[in-house]
Order: C-alpha cells, then structure tokens, then sequence
C-alpha cells in the first residue's frame, strides 16, 4: 500500500455509493449454505407442493436468521468486517452531514446520484485512518474541524491529525483494554521512557514535567502510586504531601524514608534544596563533560546520573499553604516570620520547571479541577505532559488541552467493564488521547506497600560517586589505540581473571596506559604487557 501510495498516489478505495452495498453483501453470503441447502433439497425432492416442506423451511430460515445475526456480531471482531462496518457509517455520515454533492444528468427522472467529499478510510496498525482530500474544496474549513464529530460516530479516539499537502489524515485507535497496563507491571528506563500504558510511554526528557488532573476519587493517588512502582526502581522519588494523607504513611517503607514531605515550612524547604542539588548537578555535569572533551554538554543520563522526581500532591493546596504561612505579611515581627519565604519557594519551582530536564530533575504535580489562575503561567506552560483520570471540567480541559477540537467525556463503562482511571494523555499543544491508567490489582494479589517495601533504596549520586565512564572509541582515543586493539587487550585481561568496570572510567584509564606504554618501550606482544602487569591469572596471589 505504501508503495501504491508513493507511486502512484493510490490511497485505498474512496468512501462512495457502493459503501451501501456492503451490508446486503455480507447477508447475502451468509445465507448462502441456507438457500443452497433448500435449493439442492427441493431440486432433488421436488417437494415444492407439499406445505409441510414450505413450513420447514420457513421455520428453519427463521431460526437461521438468528444464527446470521450471531455470526455478523461475531464477524465484526475481525477487522476486515469492522473496516466494511465503519465505511457504511461513514457513507451515511457523510450524506447525512452535506458532505455531498448530487451528480447533475440530462435525464430529470434518472435517480438521483451523490457524489461524496474524496475521502478514503483504512486500516493499519490497530489504527483506524480517515483521509480527507481538501484541494480547496467547500466543505476544506469543517473538514479541518470534523475529528469531534467522527471520534463520536465510531466512539474511538483519535489520536493523532496528520497533514499531507492537499490532505487531511484522522488516525483513531481503538482497543483502550487492550493496552492497559496492571499497576504491578510499570517500568521504565533512565533515559527518558515511562511506560503507562502499552502504547502510552511518558518521554519525560522530550517531554519534561506532567500535571495529573482529577477530580476527586478519579484515581490521581492510584495513578501516582503506580508510577512510583515504575520510577523507583531507577530513579529518587521525593513527595510532597500537603493534605497528610496518601503518601505520609508510605514513610516508613526503607524505599521512601525521610523522602515524604507534609509540613509547608520542609515542604518549601525541600524545594529550594532541590533547586541547589540541581545547579550542583550541572556544576558536576559540566565537568565531566570537559573531562570528556565533549563540544556540548549532553543530558544527566550520559554521565551516568539518576534521574530524580518531585511529586506533589494537591499542587493548588500546597501553593496556598506555601503563600499563607510563608508569604509576606504586614505586621509580622522579623521572629514570626519563617526562615524561608514564598517567594524562594515559589522561585525554586519555576527554575526546576525551567532547567530541571537537562539535569534529570522533574516534577509531577497533581491537581483537582484546575483554574486559570490556580497555577502561574510560567509553571503551567512549562509542564509539557498532562493526563486527566475521572470526571474533570470543561475549564480543566481547556486550560489543560488549548485548541483541542475534541469532545471530552467521562467514561466509567467499557463493553459493560466497569473501568478507574480513564481519561485523557497529551503533550502540551498537541491533540490528545484516550488514557486508561494502570490497573490496580486486586488486594489479595497485590498491595503497593508491599511492592515498595521489597524496592531497593536508590541514592543520588554525591560529587565522590560520579565517575567520568567513556565510550570504547572513547577510551580507545585517550589511549591513542584502535578501539580493536582495545577489545584485544580487554579479552586478555577478561581472560586472566581480571575485573573491569561495567562501563570503562577514569579509574581504568591508568592500568591500560600501564599496558600501552610497556609495549611501546619493549616492543613485547599485548599478551606479555597484560601479563606483566596482572600476572598469568590475575586471581591467583602470588608469593
Ligand atoms: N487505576 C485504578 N485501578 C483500580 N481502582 C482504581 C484505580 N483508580 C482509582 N481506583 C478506585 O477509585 C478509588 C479512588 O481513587 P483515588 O484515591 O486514586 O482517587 P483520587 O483522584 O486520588 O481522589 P482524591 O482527589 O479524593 O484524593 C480508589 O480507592 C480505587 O478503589
């Protein structure tokens, strides 16, 4: 198709007329073993005079027209069906929204004929795609804007508008329990990939900082918690829980200890410090990244850095708490006043909203329904993903999805499965699509203190951790070698017993230059300078 495509702009059938002839096709056929039966029965018998034999049949076409209904439900499982179901819904949406134009003919009785908006509607890849072809037609500025309308006549979702010159594409996805994850089951890796459904990945290096909205008992705490399942077991996780409620308690689980903040005075505190750990960290970064001689300083991940995330919940709450008791007030005597202002605070999150990704810093903030002025501007633009669970409000999804011409509903039921935690996941200015949080298993399988308790605790790294590690073209360059004569000579260490680092670093760097040097001054073999400097088994002590 692709090749059809590029060659000779084939696009897949246009959505027409013939859409109608689908249905009585498909009945058609299957009720041919019916007719053929009775065909050769009464060809064979010749029965047609006896009234018994009508009777029969009758009573069996009527039995087999359930069978026909049951079949076509069935059928409808397979896309191929669901394709030829969704063209005939298309066709009639299309006619019966104006998107047609009647074919003129000379004859006045002739029947009356439509012609449809170029439109094409195919399959691939478990998406749905309807095309569009504009070219300046009448129908180009509502067909820009129909996503709305079509995500209700399929009820899918549509999760991408891809623009071709003279087209518009809709992808829709269907399939939401298809591709949701248990909570138990969420993982993720350093680099920048949080995995919340099994299509549903949070780049949070391409796309720092995430605002959960809910409303309450949508399932933002459930959502949370499932993501801590994923991120400790990479990252550092502090919370920041003021209303003292969902996470307090998770204090005293060894993955967590001294890591859940309630109080605004440490709440407030902890963020400055954050903020400090971050210009610290780019001080580190930048020199490793001299050391390496690199033209430009690449992200926390590659220096071999933790990522680290701030939760908080009940953003709003917390930022009036933080304005109340640490905001300046008219009167207050210089000891009432606390030893860090709002102002600080307040300053230390937008700079970690602002310079926290390269650094690996990132903050996850949870809210109920939002308000334009519930969290500043500069915060609130500069939190790329947001995903909503539950029941939210129009002015939520506006202030949370700008522009999107989609019709935002709140879903409790999937084909009769009562489901927590759906709603919405995009990127800031991008269209967004159906999400299905993490499922949470049932308590006697699962408990997510449980799952904490058995996570080992990660730590950031202090100055003394962090070690410059290279490439092996890297460390092949600082010794002036092939990085094949490299591989050499760490298969001949590896094969005396000798243990290297993970990821070659400084602290290899003098044994090799050993090596290099020993045989540039006697002109001996590889294998005689490893051994003069580790010995025939480097694990064997000698006398
Ligand atoms: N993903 C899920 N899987 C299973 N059950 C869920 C899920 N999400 C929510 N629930 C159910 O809904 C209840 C409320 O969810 P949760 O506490 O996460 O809501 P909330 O948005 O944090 O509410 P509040 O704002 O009032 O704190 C949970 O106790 C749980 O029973």
């Amino acid at each position: 198709m692709g090749f059809l495509k590029s060659f000779f702009g084939f696009r897949g059938f246009k959505i027409g007329n013939k859409d109608k002839m689908t249905l009585p096709l498909e009945v058609i056929i299957l009720s041919l073993p019916f007719l053929g039966f009775w065909f050769v029965f009464f060809w064979f018998t010749k029965a047609y005079t006896t009234p018994a034999t009508w009777i029969l049949c009758v009573v069996t076409g009527l039995i087999y027209a359930f069978g026909v209904v049951a079949v076509y439900r069935q059928l409808q499982k397979f896309s191929f069906f669901r394709v030829l179901k969704y063209r005939r819904m298309l066709r009639f949406f299309l006619e019966e929204n104006g998107y047609v134009t009647e074919k003129k003919s000379k004859n006045k009785d002739a029947k009356r004929k439509l012609k449809y908006v170029e439109t094409f509607f195919s399959y691939k890849d478990r998406a749905y795609i309807v095309t569009f072809g504009l070219k300046g037609n009448k129908h180009q500025q509502k067909l820009l804007k129909i996503s709305g309308d079509l995500e209700i006549t399929f009820s899918l979702d549509m999760i991408d508008m891809i623009d071709e010159t003279g087209y518009i594409n809709y992808k829709f996805m269907s399939g939401l329990l298809d591709n949701v994850l248990k909570s138990s089951e969420i993982a993720g890796t350093p680099k920048g990939g949080l995995q919340l459904m099994k299509d549903v990945v949070w780049d949070y290096i391409g796309n720092p900082h995430l605002m959960i909205a809910g409303g309450t008992g949508g399932g933002k705490t459930v959502l949370m918690r499932s993501m801590l399942i994923g991120l400790l077991k990479y990252s550092v996780v502090d919370i920041l829980d003021p209303k003292q409620s969902d996470f307090v308690p998770l204090n005293e689980i060894p993955v967590l200890k001294d890591r859940i903040f309630s109080e605004t005075l440490e709440m407030g505190q902890r963020l400055i410090d954050v903020k400090s750990f971050m210009d610290q960290r780019y001080g580190q970064m930048r020199k490793l990244s001299k050391a390496k001689k690199e033209k430009q300083m690449e992200a926390f991940h590659t220096y071999g850095l933790k990522p680290y995330f701030i939760m908080v919940d009940e953003f709003p709450s917390f930022m009036s708490a933080v304005e109340d008791e640490l905001g300046f007030k008219m009167g207050r005597s210089a000891e009432e006043r606390a030893p860090i202002s709002s102002m600080e605070v307040m300053s230390a999150i937008k700079q970690i909203i602002l310079k926290g990704r390269q650094a690996g810093i990132f903050m996850i903030i949870a809210t109920q329904n939002i308000k334009s002025d519930d969290i500043p501007t500069t915060i609130r633009d500069n939190i790329m993903t947001r995903v909503t669970v539950g029941r939210l409000s129009n002015t939520s999804y506006d202030i949370l999805f700008p522009n999107s011409n989609k019709n935002f509903k709140y879903i409790k039921e999937i084909d009769g499965r009562r489901v927590f935690g759906m709603g919405y996941y995009g990127v800031n200015g991008e269209s967004p699509r159906q999400f299905l949080s993490p499922q949470m298993p049932p308590a006697k399988d699962f408990t997510f203190w449980d799952a904490y308790e058995a996570m080992p605790r990660l730590e950031l790294e202090t100055e003394e951790d962090v070690v410059v590690s290279y490439t092996k073209q890297e460390f092949a360059e600082k010794l002036g070698i092939h990085p094949r004569t490299l591989g050499e000579i760490t298969k001949l260490l590896v094969d005396r017993e000798f243990e290297l680092s993970k990821e070659l670093n400084d602290g290899d760097l003098s044994l090799f230059e050993r090596i290099v040097a020993f045989k540039n001054q006697t002109k001996s073999t590889w294998q005689e300078a490893v051994v003069n400097e580790v010995g025939e088994k480097f694990s064997v002590v000698e006398d």
